[in-house]
């Protein structure tokens, strides 16, 4: 087995698998030369085969998202038979099996975790993208019990912007929109909004709104857009949910007005931050003095390395030395990132 990992061997050390499906696997690993845990996701580019482009999607939208509620994506590796993906890992698992635990979510829990998923949204939207496959399996709660989004491997950047048409049916079908399975073109932002809706539904009441085994009867109950509404439920969560769960997507609401929708704000007041906290122009001075320390290069030259963002492991080791220090850790790296040249057997 080592040495179909011998690729990222040399800088990780692999534990358990905690994710697998189709073609790929996701396994916690340790980064050595920082002691950090990551998640490196394993795809068979033979086994993707038609899929790879879905891969190549996913990394190239990964390596411009860069927000405190999407999963970090931090190194690539790519060798002939596979491409590992080194990304933030998520001790809480998927967000999918906390609310089967608890049946459903208080109103209060609920707009805790909707406000996240609303911040990520919103910033994707203004970069252009839309996810298109928002579900509760795609949200991932960290240490800190705040959420990440991942699997963009449908993410869209339409030519015309993110109001640009779209025409692919992908997602998942419970959370597709009407207009989505109606086979029209749409729009990746309106359908985003609507999977929001279905999901704001499966925080609230632990089922979903439309749901059929049959996905005829399915594809019947979306376009008809008519969902019970269990007791529990307060007059002002059936306000909002109507306004997500809108058939017309030109009716439905758009994301800047959920960022400060009186169900969104009530307790908390405050419009939702659709700002990333992430700054990635101005490079920490701390992890930069710790990299050109460790690895010999002066400062200038290493900042100048690290502002290429290869998504190597030099980029690897500055998010991690920065996840670090955020973390209130100490800015320290175990072991050189240098490849060690591999010793050439003696002829
Ligand atoms: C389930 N679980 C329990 C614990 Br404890 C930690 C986890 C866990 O999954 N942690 C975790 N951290 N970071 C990640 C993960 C899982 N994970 C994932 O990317 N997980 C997805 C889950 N998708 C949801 C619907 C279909 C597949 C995945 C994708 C391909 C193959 C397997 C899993 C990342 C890498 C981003």
């Amino acid at each position: 087995v080592v040495e179909e990992y011998s690729a990222i061997a040399q800088h990780y050390k692999l534990k358990e698998t905690v994710g697998s499906g189709g073609f790929a696997k996701v396994k916690r690993a340790v980064h050595l030369p920082t002691g950090e845990t990551v998640a490196i996701k394993i795809m068979d580019k033979v086994a993707l085969g038609a899929d790879l482009p879905r891969v190549k999607t996913e990394i190239e939208a990964m390596k411009n998202l860069h927000h405190q509620h999407i999963c970090r994506l931090y190194q690539v590796v790519e060798t002939p038979k596979k491409i590992f993906m080194v990304l933030e890992y998520c001790s809480g698992g998927e967000l999918f099996d906390y609310i089967v635990q608890r049946d459903r979510l208080s109103e209060s829990e609920s707009r805790v975790f909707f406000r996240q998923i609303v911040s990520a949204v919103s910033y994707m939207h203004n970069l252009g993208y839309a996810h298109r496959d928002l579900k509760p399996e795609n949200l991932l709660i960290d240490d800190d019990q705040k959420l990440k989004l991942i699997d963009f491997g449908l993410c869209a950047k339409p030519k015309g912007g993110v109001d640009g048409r779209l025409h692919t049916c992908c997602g998942s079908p419970a959370y597709a929109a009407p207009e989505l399975v109606s086979g029209k073109s749409y729009i990746g932002s309106e359908a985003d909004l609507w999977s929001m809706g279905v999901l704001l539904y499966a925080l609230l009441n632990g089922f979903l709104p439309f749901d059929d085994d049959n996905i005829g009867l399915l594809y019947r109950k979306i376009k008809a857009g008519i969902y019970d509404t269990p007791d529990w439920l307060s007059a002002d969560s059936l306000f909002l949910l109507k306004r997500l769960l809108q058939v017309d997507p030109k009716r439905r609401i758009t994301v800047e007005q959920l960022r400060s929708h009186p169900w969104v704000v009530t307790e908390v007041e405050v419009p939702v931050e659709s700002n990333t906290k992430y700054q990635m122009s101005v490079l920490d001075d701390d992890v930069i003095t710790e990299l050109s320390v460790h690895e010999k290069i002066s400062r200038e030259t290493m900042k100048e390395k690290v502002s290429k963002w290869k998504y190597d492991c030099l980029t690897a080791a500055y998010f991690l030395l920065l996840k670090k220090k955020t973390n209130g850790r100490p800015v320290r790296l175990k072991m050189t990132l240098q490849t060690p040249p591999v010793d050439v057997a003696p002829d």
